[in-house]
């Protein structure tokens, strides 16, 4: 699914952190989506977690089906899911090994490579090289570079990109899809019992009563199973096609490629080798690959290997595993390996899926069930002894006062009449007893509710989920993008101390102050600005703030290719949620300068700034403006803008590290000169208001926990009604991230119930303020859509 997030670097942040109930947005054509979550399991869609059941005796019988029956449904009380998680990542990383061991069977040593069609290189050596991380394959083949060109690609501007290449590399190499396995199980106990029993009934019906009378026991018994039977099945069989789709849909992650020199947004399932794919922190590795370049980066592999561990990546470890998570930083990567030729797609197809899960609910009443046929049983055998042994002692005598059984007198027929009579009251009670219908009528509810979910257009991940956020007493929401659009655009902005009206008026700007402007928006930007696929017009990429910055950028006249290429960059720190700003350094080609940009949250930029530039261009100390810019941000959150704000400083270039450190360098952010300040809108979502008003009436108290501004906040949360009055709006009710952060734990608790808005939170604080209410009994649902909301929602 595509996440649209602002948080800068997470486009498929749901995948990262996902979340019980997923509620796709309608509105917005299905492209957003805000997850909901309540205390569960933290899994992803390429998460080993979803699978269950693997052993390696089970391995060989894995069968391809498409009936799931639920194994095991009856004798599980609880739901031990960490001790499941446990399990699962310990087999995968098994199975992990096991195939490193299988790739070395096929041999570690370097082949020369053998043209594959079009392309130098066939699959069988790429394959190897990837999956062994064979560095000295990938020197032989001339580094990533010649790589590329074996495979006819463009380390910028990625493959050409048309129908007909895409379709040579499927051909050549795969595509980015693996086969997937249902569990196939349906064994049920009380099920079985039943049957047995109306096997056993049938039998001593005929035996008792004859052909003609005997039969209606063991008849409706069995009928009574077969319609239990079916009808489990049916829903059940539905319920897992449900599953199946709304996994397929769960997997289908969009993301960006560079093809013909644009960015792309493509599903995973199109990646080609040979693709070039840009990565940064909450993206998933989507194929494996070889990294082109990287900032920074560092990848969570603990998927793969069942440990968790954060590793870093760059040219001396290029070697990138699908399936992993980016945790940190940004870079590009080449496809070399796709679907069942990667590691990950061995994996998933070695390893079976039980899709049906069961809610605490159904898995107690389960329990129940399971717990009163098997009491049920015990007495019927109880039964049994004590009237065989009744019987057989002489102690049972028929209804005109003679002694049913006397050793030596009664002739065989007789006792065996005598026995199956017993036989078959003890039958009865255990079909009696048997309360098959308890855990059905909950599976129907539940699938009956599901469907109900969908055609709302909510995709509920977890049944359990259903129950739990039932039952939820608060929720805690982002702001951006769940209770706003996510839509934003520049609508003010200061350079210096100018304000520039309109906003693409440049003429009153130092010709100087324009060019930083310029070298700040388009050198320190996760985004891209590219020709459109018409030819016509430009296209911007990124996440929507730097969206935002960029196409102000171009109303000012910057020119994004140019620009680009007037400088070098040496190093990039990414933006991410806890600093709340990205920097770069680079080296400018006219006059080998450096300049360090950084760029983020206005009011934490603007403290780390010492100077700004006036309107002739001449650097001026802050001290007696700095007044002035804090009120010109203030006054623009308090209309509900986001505010950013781009600083620079030089650099000696002598000082700058070595090429081997460049990786290491932290990016100097003292002695900033302020460039400029911007106010983004982005608009409340319709219906919003609405929704929070149903929340409140229903005993739900909606709380607002965001990285943004806590005037911007206050301000979004009067306007959809989470802060009622101007007068609310005052601490404890508003706080600051940092402020919730340093009380102490009993202070903490004092004040969490109070909090409406929390503002300049961490992703942590974020946690903080959930089980800080956790802790105090409240049930809390978590909605979001970025990876700041990842640890809260997890
Ligand atoms: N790409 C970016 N570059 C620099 N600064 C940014 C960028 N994106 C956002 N910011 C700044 O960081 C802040 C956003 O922080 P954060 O990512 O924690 O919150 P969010 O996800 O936008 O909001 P919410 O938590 O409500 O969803 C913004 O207020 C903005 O000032
Ligand atoms: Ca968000």
């Amino acid at each position: 699914m595509t996440v649209e997030n602002d948080a800068a670097p997470q486009q498929h942040d749901l995948e990262s952190g996902v979340v019980e109930v997923v509620v796709a947005n309608a509105a917005a054509g299905g492209e957003r989506q805000v997850a909901l979550a309540c205390d569960g399991e933290f899994s992803d869609p390429f998460d080993i977690a979803d699978t269950k059941n693997v052993s390696a005796e089970s391995l060989k019988r894995w069968r391809k089906a498409a009936l799931v029956l639920n194994a095991s449904r009856r004798f599980r009380y609880t739901l031990d899911l960490k001790k499941e998680e446990e399990e699962q990542r310990r087999k995968a990383s098994l199975l992990f090994k096991l195939a490193g061991q299988q790739a070395i069977v096929l041999g570690t040593s370097v082949t020369p490579p053998t043209p594959n069609g079009n392309y130098a290189i066939g699959l069988e050596q790429l394959v190897s090289m990837t999956r062994d991380h064979n560095h000295s394959a990938l020197r032989q083949y001339g580094g990533v570079k010649g790589l590329a060109e074996m495979l006819r690609t463009n380390p910028e501007m990625g493959v050409v990109g048309d129908d007909d290449e895409l379709l040579n590399r499927r051909n050549a190499f795969g595509s980015n899809t693996y086969p997937r396995f249902l569990w196939e199980a349906w064994q049920d106990l009380t099920l079985i019992i039943l049957i047995i029993a109306a096997a056993a009934s049938l039998v001593l019906g005929i035996k008792t009563e004859g052909i003609k009378e005997g039969w209606y026991d063991g008849v409706s018994i069995t009928f009574a199973v077969l319609l239990v039977i079916f009808v489990t099945a049916i829903s059940d069989y539905r319920q897992s096609l449900q599953f199946q789709s709304l996994n397929e849909e769960k997997r289908n992650i969009h993301l960006e490629v560079i093809r013909g020199g644009r960015r792309d947004k493509v599903s995973i399932y199109n990646i080609v080798v040979g693709d070039v794919v840009p990565l940064k922190i909450g993206d998933q590795v989507p194929a494996d690959g070889i990294i082109i370049s990287s900032h920074s980066l560092a990848i969570d592999e603990s998927s793969m290997t069942g440990e968790s561990k954060i590793v870093h990546k760059d040219y001396r470890a290029p070697f990138l595993m699908s399936g992993c998570k980016v945790a940190d930083g940004a870079g590009t990567m080449l496809v070399s390996g796709v679907g069942i030729n990667t590691e990950w797609g061995l994996l998933m197809t070695s390893i079976s899926e039980d899709k049906v899960e069961e809610t605490p609910l159904q898995v107690r009443l389960n329990g129940v069930a399971s717990f009163i046929g098997i009491v049920g049983l015990a007495v019927a055998l109880f039964l049994l002894l004590v009237l065989s042994a009744r019987f057989f002692t002489g102690h049972s005598k028929n209804p005109d006062g003679s002694v049913q059984f006397v050793r030596g007198k009664t002739n065989i027929g007789q006792t065996v009449n005598g026995v199956v009579r017993i036989i078959t009251a003890a039958v009865t009670i255990v079909v009696v007893a048997v309360p098959e219908g308890l855990p059905l009528a909950v599976t129907l509810t539940l699938a009956y509710s599901m469907k109900k979910m969908m055609a709302d257009k909510a995709l509920v991940r977890r049944l359990s989920a259903c129950e739990t956020m039932g039952s939820a007493t608060t929720i805690c929401s982002d702001k951006t993008g769940t209770l706003t659009l996510n839509q934003m655009t520049v609508v003010e902005a200061y350079v210096g101390r100018n304000k520039i009206d309109p906003l693409e008026d440049e003429s009153k700007l130092h010709a100087a102050m324009s060019s930083l402007v310029h070298e700040g928006i388009a050198k320190n930007t996760a985004g891209s600005v590219f020709p459109s696929k018409d030819g016509g017009g430009i296209e911007v990429s990124g996440s929507p703030t730097e969206k935002a910055i960029l196409h102000w950028g171009i109303m000012l006249g910057m020119k994004f290719d140019v620009v680009r290429s007037e400088s070098i960059l040496l190093h990039v720190c990414p933006f991410n949620s806890t600093k709340k700003r990205g920097g770069v350094a680079l080296r400018r080609l006219t006059d080998s300068q450096v300049h360090i940009h950084w760029k983020g949250a206005a009011e934490i930029i603007l403290d780390l700034c010492t100077q700004f530039i006036d309107a002739n261009g001449c650097f001026r100390s802050i001290d007696e403006d700095k007044a002035f810019f804090s009120e010109a941000i203030e006054d623009m959150a308090a209309r509900s803008l986001r505010c950013v704000a781009f600083a620079y400083r030089s650099y000696k270039t002598d000082e700058v590290p070595t090429d081997e450190h460049l990786a290491q360098w932290i990016l100097p952010e003292d002695d900033l000169i302020l460039i400029a300040i911007v106010g983004i809108k982005d608009p409340c979502r319709p219906g919003v208001k609405d929704a929070v008003k149903l929340c409140t009436e229903a005993g739900v108290k909606v709380r607002m926990v965001t990285g943004d501004n806590l005037q911007t906040a206050k301000a979004i949360a009067l306007e959809c009604g989470i802060l009622l009055s101007e007068k609310e709006a005052s601490e404890p009710n508003v706080i600051e991230g940092t402020t919730f952060r340093k009380l102490s734990d009993k202070e903490r608790e004092q004040v969490a119930k109070k909090i409406l808005v929390m503002g300049r939170s961490s992703p942590s604080d974020k946690l903080l303020l959930v089980q800080t209410l956790q802790k105090q009994g409240e049930v809390v649902a978590v909605t979001g859509d970025g990876t700041n909301d990842a640890p809260a929602l997890h």
